[in-house]
């Protein structure tokens, strides 16, 4: 962020009390950069996807608020879930195209869109496929496709890669940040995983729960673009530390904070 610019979206004391009484967050405050790739980290509970609810508009602060530098337009949040979440009815072109065709973009325009989409993310030769024809990561590939084809300027994840085997999941991490450096979204990614965030992002923050509250906010200072080395260095190991560290300390204060 240039100094003096205005974040590209910011919390502001964002605190949430659920109808039911619980109290997810607690007096949240966070600025995100345009481009960054933030890692959302913390334990079950302590309100990671809370915050992304937030973000995306879909629930409102109890208390607080949420600035952003130029409200996003239409199709200008994409949004991933653990759960791809497809039509099963619907071929994976006509699944992908669906925000477009929602947006009434022109239908070449949007099948040109879509085809190039769906090469990007290695699922060219199965555009004519359905959902139940796909593996696990291949269904990932198809909803990550999905949230980007409107070109958003930012991305929420939560938990997208954490029912997926190990091999996949690393090789859907290295997509996506290809994807990333293509496309420059800025990037909010919830995950249970300290080695996924860290090797994802440029930053981590360690959640505290009840109530939710941010504990660290992490710089991980490990250069881009990032590879499979990445995962024997000795810096990432490092950096792997540091945050589990926090975490652990975040768990220690939920007694503390009670
Ligand atoms: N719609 C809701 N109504 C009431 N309580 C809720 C609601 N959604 C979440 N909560 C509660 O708010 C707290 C934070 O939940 P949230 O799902 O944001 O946490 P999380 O960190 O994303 O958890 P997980 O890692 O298990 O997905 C939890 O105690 C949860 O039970």
């Amino acid at each position: 962020m240039g100094q003096g610019a205005a974040p590209f979206l910011e919390l502001q004391g964002v605190t949430k009390r659920y109808p039911n009484g619980t109290l997810a967050l607690s007096d949240i405050s966070l600025a995100v950069a345009e481009g960054e790739f933030v890692a959302i980290v913390g334990a079950s509970g302590c309100g990671k996807s809370t915050i992304l609810r937030h973000v995306a508009g879909l629930i409102a602060p109890s208390a607080g608020r949420i600035r952003w530098s130029a409200p996003p337009a239409a199709g200008g949040i994409g949004m991933v879930f653990q759960e791809p979440t497809l039509m099963p009815w619907a071929r994976i072109q006509d699944n992908v195209r669906l925000p477009l065709d929602l947006a009434k973009v022109p239908r070449a325009e949007a099948d040109a869109r879509v085809s190039a989409l769906l090469a990007q993310v290695g699922l060219a030769d199965f555009a004519q496929a359905y959902p139940r024809e796909l593996s696990g990561g291949m269904k990932m590939r198809a909803s990550i496709a999905r949230a980007l084809v409107t070109r958003p300027r930012l991305l929420l994840m939560d938990e997208p890669f954490a029912a997926l085997d190990e091999i996949t999941r690393q090789k859907l991490n290295d997509d996506l940040l290809a994807l990333w450096r293509d496309q420059r979204f800025t990037a909010m990614f919830v995950t249970h995983s300290v080695y996924e965030g860290v090797y994802l992002a440029g930053r981590a923050i360690v959640m505290a729960p009840r109530p939710g509250r941010i504990h660290a906010d992490l710089a991980l200072d490990l250069p881009y673009p990032r590879d499979e080395a990445l995962r024997t260095d000795a810096r990432y190991a490092t950096a792997c530390r540091q945050v589990s560290h926090a975490l652990a300390e975040a768990m220690r204060a939920e007694g503390a904070a009670a």
